[in-house]
């Protein structure tokens, strides 16, 4: 059995340390928050600076975390007896990373996707991985979702977000340990919707990025994201997902903050791609990640499996596949099928 006031984190870059900072400054009553915090970080120098100096100066620099926290190179030593697991690794490497820890996973242990990707090759959301790879039933999965720029939150700047389970007693449990004075978690039952809309913004990102990139104004920029959120709705749907999810934090808010945002690396992405580098030139120049640019074939491919119609998303997979060139993509941002003539965007 595990201890429910343990919580592991699997990853130690921008979000998973900015998650364990609002783990460990959580201001709900004792049981409800954690009282340890365990990262997993494979560089061994970034785990001795967070458990010695309490900094993750890579990517959190002059951010100071909280005592509970500390950090171990080891990822299974990290679940080892933790009530709850945070995932918080590209979504690429999700899979392989939950092998690693399988064996020593608690048996009751609430499993916390924090990724915006889907796997390539099985189109696979995060909820399914985990359920896969480490037999999962569904109250033991919740995933947190929301308008979440990690250095935000870890500037301690107010934001709201969404934790789904199929479980209203997981995700309100998982809410509670969240809670604090600048951090205010609305918890559903959508899981698949809260995963699309953070999926797919990711996407609608990195064209609005591309409008940056060609200096085209905002009426483009609007444009794209009504149109992105449309298409992030209907494939939504289309894989059971709520409509009106995508009217709240894990849809509209995330798609506002991520297409509004320079701190955004999908956005940042796009800027690079809408002044002539190639998408491979652009995650070059960057130092995180930009989960559109791996997840795109995997949501056009998903879209096309369901007969769901989402023209950004296709437009940007050939883009990130240099099967664009540059002077066309103000032009094709905004192309439409005429046989889609009538629909509402
Ligand atoms: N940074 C942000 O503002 C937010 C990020 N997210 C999502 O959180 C997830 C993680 O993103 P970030 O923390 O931002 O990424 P990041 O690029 O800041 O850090 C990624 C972490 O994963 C590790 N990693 C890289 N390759 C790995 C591999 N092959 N195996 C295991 N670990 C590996 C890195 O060492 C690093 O610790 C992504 O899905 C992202 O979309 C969600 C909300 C906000
Ligand atoms: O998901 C995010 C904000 O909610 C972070 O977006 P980027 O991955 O584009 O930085």
């Amino acid at each position: 059995m595990s201890d429910p006031r343990t919580v592991a984190v699997l990853g130690a870059g921008s979000w998973g340390s900015a998650f364990a900072r609002v783990l460990g400054l959580s201001t709900s009553p004792e049981p409800a928050r954690a009282s340890e915090i365990v990262m997993w970080s494979r560089r061994a120098e970034v785990a001795e600076a967070i458990t010695e100096r309490h900094e993750n100066p890579e990517y959190l620099p002059g951010i100071t975390l909280p005592t509970c926290v500390r950090a171990v190179t080891d990822a299974a030593e990290a679940v080892r007896g933790a009530g709850v697991v945070v995932v918080a690794v590209p979504a690429q490497h999700v899979r392989e990373t939950l092998r690693t820890v399988c064996a020593d996973l608690a048996p009751d242990a609430v499993v916390v996707s924090l990724v915006k990707g889907l796997e390539r090759g099985t189109d696979a959301r995060m909820s399914q991985v985990c359920a896969e790879e480490l037999g999962l039933s569904p109250d033991r999965f919740a995933v947190v979702s929301g308008p979440n720029l990690a250095l935000e939150i870890a500037r301690g700047e107010p934001t709201a977000t969404v934790v789904a389970s199929a479980s209203r007693a997981t995700a309100e449990r998982i809410a509670a340990l969240t809670a604090g004075r600048t951090f205010r978690p609305y918890t559903n039952t959508d899981v698949v919707g809260v995963e699309i809309g953070g999926v797919v913004k990711n996407v609608i990102a990195l064209a609005v990025g591309i409008c940056d990139g060609q200096g085209l104004g905002d009426n483009s920029k609007a444009s794209v994201i009504t149109r992105g959120l449309a298409e992030t709705t209907r494939l939504a749907v289309a894989l059971g997902g709520d409509p009106a999810t995508m009217a709240g934090l894990a849809g509209l808010g995330d798609l506002v903050a991520t297409c509004a945002s320079p701190l955004s690396r999908n956005r940042t992405a796009g800027r690079h791609i809408g002044t002539g580098l190639s998408a491979e030139e652009a995650v070059a120049a960057m130092s995180q990640t930009a989960e559109g640019i791996k997840s795109v074939s995997a949501i056009v491919h998903a879209a096309r499996a369901h007969g769901v119609e989402m023209p950004i998303s296709e437009l940007m997979d050939r883009v990130v596949a240099g099967d664009v060139a540059v002077d066309r993509l103000a032009e094709l941002l905004l192309a439409r099928d005429l046989k889609s003539e009538g629909r509402t965007a």
